[in-house]
């Protein structure tokens, strides 16, 4: 079982707020979307989760261990944060090889992650030749390696955008497998600007504007008497659906 914890969180970057008195749990077999704006601060508080951002105030707790005690956070979270290829001459293969030893993963395991990722059809292949879904499936292959089926791997999962570039067939995939994950147990937090899916598959639903995080609700509870899921996000963050004007 596996739980993200977010306890009064304050992020400062380059002397700015990026993000104050976030609050934030995702239990055991849920699935969180991170909704907000262009710059709100989504990829930020993934990377915060991580361990990849030291926070000014406040503290994540992975299955209740402060992620920066952690001896191996890539061990105990899923992590799949962007599809800017680190080495692009590399294959996904020895992508994959060289992620699992920094994590302490057994290479078994990247044979099953580019089965079930579909990475396998072109696992050979230099990843700077790859188009963005394809990228985009090594990032979920990735984030895929330290979760064992049925056994003791990390819990929780996080993803940053992961259906951007995703054909539709990838998209009801990842639909799919997220369920999977959240049925199995894993806690999903996942930030995404695609509404409708958002709409069909999350639990609950936070909103990350005006440098803090709302409550997370569930998407019934979020719509209110909105017709649609849109158009309460727009309520929300104060943007007439009618608009023309450019936002920020
Ligand atoms: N290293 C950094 N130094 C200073 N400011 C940063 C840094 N990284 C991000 N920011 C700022 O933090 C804010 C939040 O950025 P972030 O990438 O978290 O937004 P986001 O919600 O993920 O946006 P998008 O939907 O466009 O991906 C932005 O104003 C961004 O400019």
């Amino acid at each position: 079982m596996s739980r993200i914890q977010v306890r009064d969180l304050r992020i400062e970057l380059s002397g700015r707020t990026i993000l104050h008195d976030v609050d934030l749990s995702a239990e055991p077999g849920e699935l969180i979307y991170l909704l907000g704006r262009n710059g709100a601060g989504k990829s930020t508080l993934l990377r915060s989760i991580c361990g990849m951002i030291t926070p000014a105030s406040g503290e994540v707790l992975i299955d209740g261990t402060p992620v920066r005690r952690l001896p191996s956070p890539a061990r105990s979270l899923g992590m799949h944060l962007g599809t800017e290829p680190v080495h692009p001459g590399h294959t996904a293969r020895r992508h994959l090889r060289w992620i699992a030893a920094a994590a302490g993963v057994g290479g078994d395991r990247i044979d099953q992650v580019l089965a079930r990722t579909g990475v396998d059809a072109y696992g050979n292949r230099r990843i700077g030749d790859y188009s963005l879904g394809m990228r985009q499936r090594l990032g979920i292959a990735t984030a895929l390696l330290p979760v064992l089926d049925g056994g003791d791997g990390a819990g929780a999962l996080v993803f940053d955008e992961p259906l951007n570039g995703l054909d539709v067939e990838g998209i009801v995939w990842l639909r799919n497998l997220l369920g999977a994950l959240a049925a199995d147990g894993h806690a999903v937090l996942v930030a995404s600007h695609l509404l409708a899916e958002v709409a069909r598959s999350a639990d609950r639903i936070v909103l990350i504007d005006r440098q803090t995080a709302s409550p997370a609700v569930p998407v019934a509870e979020f719509q209110g008497r909105h017709d649609d899921l849109e158009s309460a996000y727009l309520a929300a963050i104060g943007v007439r659906a009618d608009s023309s004007q450019v936002p920020g």
